[in-house]
This record gives structure tokens, C-alpha cells and sequence, in this order.
């Protein structure tokens, strides 16, 4: 199977033309409410296709977050795969937000479900939990790295109750958390410009300086607007590795719709502040 170019790589090239920042389509039925339309899956619909239709042009990466779409069954997919082809084709890469993860045997068939360049649900890259063991995901990283497509592995998560799983201290003294940074560092070694496989971790987390950020990979940071961080505070908690990041913004912006210009302007509001800080840092 001939993939594309290998995900890190288009990652940062998009990061550089365009900023770094992912705007997540996340149709929660509350936002539905407020932009006016049912919760149903014309509602869903009409919301994804504004989203993509403000964004899609301008940012690095939109991210829809799956969940919100299987909500309303076979039909509420199917509005999935025309929001994921409708945002490549203008331009942005999409993260799939499924957070799969399963023994290695059933982790192939989701492999197959998002990362088989042929799959309807084919995406540039996936979330992933590594909470089966992280050799649980070897399926996964195999046809991403045959397809050109890229896996973000949750490390460290924005909520916090991540805490009771990830800071566990195995022997040795590293954290759980840590173990997953260090294995994907090792999964990223010698690529470049970037490595393809990278970590999900919290903008909310505070001082991270005890970490090893460097992981050649990039770095999805959710958590900015709706809980809590701000671009401002991107420096604080990634420090170096900041250069790496894909601050994750959902509520954020999409409170601002239904009208596309404000959706347009909150989102270049947020990726002017993030240029900014990254920038100065
Ligand atoms: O993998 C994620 O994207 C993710 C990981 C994490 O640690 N925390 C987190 O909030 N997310 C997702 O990021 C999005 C955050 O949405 P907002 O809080 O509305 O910006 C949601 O789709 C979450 O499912």
C-alpha cells in the first residue's frame, strides 16, 4: 500500500503555514441549542458543515470528536465521513478524536476502521488509550506508519481524575504517564522533521518541567477555553517543547456560532494569541 507523506511531516508544515492551532468539532447538543438548530441529525449536520466551512481553509488541524456523532447512530456517521473528506479537501488534517484502544487483536480492526488509507472514516491521525499496555497499540502504529497517518496517545489528560492512572509510580520511579512519553520518543527516533506519533497532554496541567516533553512528536494540548487554560499559558507548562504543540481548542470557538465570520474571528482570535505566545517564548 503506497501511504502518504508520512504524518509528522505534513503536521509541520501545515503548523508552519498555517499556525498551529486544531479547532474541535464538538456538536454537543447544548451548542445545538444555542446555535438554534435540533438535536437531531440535521442538526449535526448543518453544525459540522458550518464548522468546517469557517475553518477548514485557515487551520492546521480540525479534530471532530466521534462520540458526539455516534450519538445519533448510522446516520450520524455517515455525517462524520462527509465532515472528515469535506475539511481535507479544504485543506486541514483531521484528527479523529475515538480514543480507541483493545487488546492488540480487536486495536487492528479500529486500526482499520481510521487509519486504511481506503476506509470511509479515514483520517490523518487518531486518539488513542494506551491504558491496555502500550504494546497494545503495535497494530495501530504499524498501518499508521504504512499509511502515512499518525496516532496521539493520551499521556497525560486534561481532566482531573487522569491523575489516579497516570501518575501511578511503577518500579523504577517513572510515572505512567512518563512511560507513554518515553515510548513514543522512542517510536519518533531519527524521523524528521517530526515524528508522527505523538501524546495528548493537558493545557490545564500546570509546571510539566519534571517531564521529558522532547519526544520529536507532537504534543495535542486540549483543555484551553471551556476548561480553564489559556494560550498564555502554553510556555508555562510545555516550556521547550512548546514548538511541538497543537493546542486543542473546542467549546471555545464554537460558542461563537452559528454565524461563520464569528466562528472565523474566535478562531483566528485564539491563533493569534497562540503565534504570539509560542513566538515570544
Ligand atoms: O484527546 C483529546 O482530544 C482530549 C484529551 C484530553 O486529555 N482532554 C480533552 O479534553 N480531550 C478532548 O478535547 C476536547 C476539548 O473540548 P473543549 O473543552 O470544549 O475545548 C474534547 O473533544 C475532549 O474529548
Amino acid at each position: 500500500m503506497s501511504g502518504l507523506e508520512p504524518f509528522g511531516a505534513r503536521l509541520r508544515r501545515a503548523m508552519d503555514e498555517r499556525g498551529p492551532l486544531c479547532v474541535g468539532i464538538d456538536p454537543h447538543a447544548s451548542l445545538l441549542a444555542e446555535w438554534g438548530l435540533n438535536d437531531d441529525v440535521a442538526g449535526l449536520e448543518r453544525f459540522s458543515r458550518t464548522v468546517v466551512e469557517a475553518v477548514a481553509d485557515r487551520v492546521a488541524v480540525l479534530k471532530p470528536q466521534s462520540a458526539f456523532f455516534e450519538r445519533f447512530g448510522s446516520r450520524g456517521v455517515a455525517v462524520l465521513e462527509k465532515s472528515v473528506a469535506e475539511a481535507r479537501a479544504a485543506g486541514a488534517l483531521v484528527v479523529m478524536d475515538a480514543k480507541r484502544g483493545d487488546i492488540g487483536s480487536t486495536m487492528a480492526a479500529y486500526a482499520e476502521s481510521f487509519l486504511h488509507k481506503d476506509a470511509p472514516l479515514f483520517s490523518d491521525a487518531l486518539t488513542v488509550s494506551p491504558y491496555l499496555g502500550y504494546g497494545s497499540l503495535s497494530p495501530a502504529v504499524a498501518l499508521a506508519r504504512e499509511s502515512g497517518a499518525g496516532l496521539f496517545v493520551l499521556a497525560l489528560t486534561s481532566n482531573p481524575e487522569g491523575g489516579e492512572v497516570q501518575h501511578a509510580v511503577r518500579p523504577g520511579g517513572r510515572n505512567v504517564g512518563a512511560t507513554m512519553l518515553a515510548h513514543l520518543a522512542a517510536e519518533n527516533a531519527g524521523e524528521e522533521p517530526l515524528g508522527s506519533f505523538g501524546a495528548v497532554v493537558g493545557a490545564t496541567l500546570g509546571d510539566l518541567s519534571s517531564y521529558d516533553l522532547d519526544i520529536n512528536g507532537p504534543l495535542l494540548a486540549p483543555g484551553i477555553g471551556a476548561q480553564g487554560a489559556t494560550p498564555a499559558d502554553l510556555p508555562g507548562v510545555f516550556g521547550a517543547a512548546v514548538r511541538n504543540v497543537v493546542p486543542n481548542v473546542s467549546r471555545g470557538v464554537l460558542r461563537h456560532g452559528p454565524d461563520v465570520v464569528a466562528l472565523r474571528d474566535a478562531a483566528e482570535r485564539f491563533a493569534e494569541e497562540i503565534r504570539h505566545t509560542v513566538t515570544s517564548s
